[in-house]
């Protein structure tokens, strides 16, 4: 028996952090993923453990079923927050994991595949391949679509789950089923990202362009075609530090912070009807992009307020605006990655130039398909 699923990153277009506090964010799935494949164990395997391999790193790690089960006297089979007595057992079980220090950042998303993993699926012994096509801790959100693939490969053998037929022997879960791989994965994320708003879970599940505001979301097609170039500064960074940090900066501005995070929920209003507002209507494609330009920048500012800024963050910035492209940071911040918008009459010529510039100061440049499905399911395919 074995399942595999696909669940796509993210790019936040406005919003990032001041989501947390309440305000809308706008954000676009991409066309990189995070891949799960779950294989249950058969008697003739003689396998009495769970196994997590992870392919990009190389790292296997094993427990004893009987280790996993003593670990959990009691669990809930319904989307719950890990309490402070399991989060004392799972720490546990990954301090015997000796991971090495190079790779400690995981030790927090094992943390959360073993809460999952416990929590929806109880003590079977099964083989969980992950392997990610996301930039671990870059502002792409690798952790939510790590937590999305998860619930939702674990999820898929339970009874009563409906599909639909997507392509190619994918399938996407009936509405009330995604909802619920939806939940499983915010939990993840909280043992992930300490407070995390939740909108990053949500795009990676429902996929297309969401704003979202205190778990209430709008879906949209976006009517401009939006393309972006992404600049990874391979500055890594952590989600939950900033995320704190922030939290921190509010607790001693609070009247400052309430009027940055205020704007930015005016902003990213403001960015869902020009989105959300049909071409050609009194505004061509063009004045769109100038005005989302302008949004961007602004943003970026009202980010840098809250100080999750970086030297290499501001290096883009610049270099960008040498050819007069804007930009803002995406995710995070702290590192990470940074948006850039390619207007839709930007020669290939600039594009280039820019794209050659800043790899030359060590960054690496991409540009990913925006707006596209959420997470899937295949039974049919071997890892
Ligand atoms: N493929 C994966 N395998 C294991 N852990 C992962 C994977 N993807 C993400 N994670 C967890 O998520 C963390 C990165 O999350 P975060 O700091 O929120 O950055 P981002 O979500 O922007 O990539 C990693 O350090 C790791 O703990
Ligand atoms: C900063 C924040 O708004 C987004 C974090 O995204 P990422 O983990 O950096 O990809 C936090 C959140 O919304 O949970
Ligand atoms: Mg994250």
């Amino acid at each position: 028996m074995e399942v595999k699923s696909r669940a796509p990153g993210k790019i936040i277009l406005s919003g990032e952090h001041a989501v947390v506090h309440g305000s809308t964010a706008v954000a676009s799935s991409i066309d990189l993923y995070t891949y799960v494949s779950l294989r249950f164990s058969t008697p003739s395997d003689d396998q009495d453990s769970l196994k997590l391999q992870l392919k990009e790193t190389a790292l296997e790690f094993s427990w004893p079923i009987t280790r996993i089960r003593a670990s959990f006297p009691q669990l809930s089979s319904t989307p719950t927050s890990c309490s402070v007595e399991n989060a004392k057992a799972i720490a546990a079980l990954v301090q015997d994991l000796n991971i090495p220090e190079a790779n400690f950042g995981l030790a927090s998303g094992v943390s959360a595949f073993l809460w999952l993993y416990s929590s929806i699926q109880g003590f079977k012994p099964a083989t969980v391949l992950v392997t990610s096509e996301l930039p671990l801790g870059s502002g792409l959100g690798s952790s939510a679509s790590f937590c999305v693939a998860l619930a939702a490969a674990l999820l898929a053998y339970t009874d009563s789950v409906s599909f639909h037929v997507n392509h190619q022997g994918w399938l996407s879960f009936g509405e009330k089923d995604l909802e619920l791989v939806n939940q499983w994965a915010f939990e993840g994320e909280k043992i992930i990202h300490g407070k995390p708003s939740g909108i990053d879970n949500t795009v990676s599940a429902y996929g297309n362009i969401i704003s979202f505001k205190l778990g209430s979301l709008t879906h949209m097609k976006s009517s401009v075609p939006l393309k972006m170039l992404i600049t990874n500064t391979k500055v890594g960074r952590n989600t939950k530090a900033l995320v704190a940090g922030v939290g921190e900066r509010m607790l001693r501005h609070p009247d400052i912070m309430a009027f940055v995070f205020s704007a930015v929920d005016s902003l990213s209003n403001e960015l869902t009807s020009i989105l959300k507002s049909p071409t050609p209507d009194e505004l061509s494609v063009t004045e769109k992009e100038q005005k989302i330009e302008e949004l961007m920048e602004m943003n970026e500012g009202l980010l840098q307020s809250m100080g999750v800024s970086h030297a290499t963050i501001q290096t883009v910035l610049q270099t960008t605006l040498k050819y007069k492209l804007a930009s803002k940071l995406t995710g995070a911040g702290g590192g990470g990655c940074v948006l850039t918008l390619l207007p839709t009459l930007l020669s290939g010529t600039v594009v280039d130039k820019v794209v050659a510039e800043l790899e030359s100061c060590g960054f690496q440049c991409f540009i990913a398909g925006i707006g596209g499905g959420g997470v899937e399911i295949n039974f049919g395919v071997s890892s």
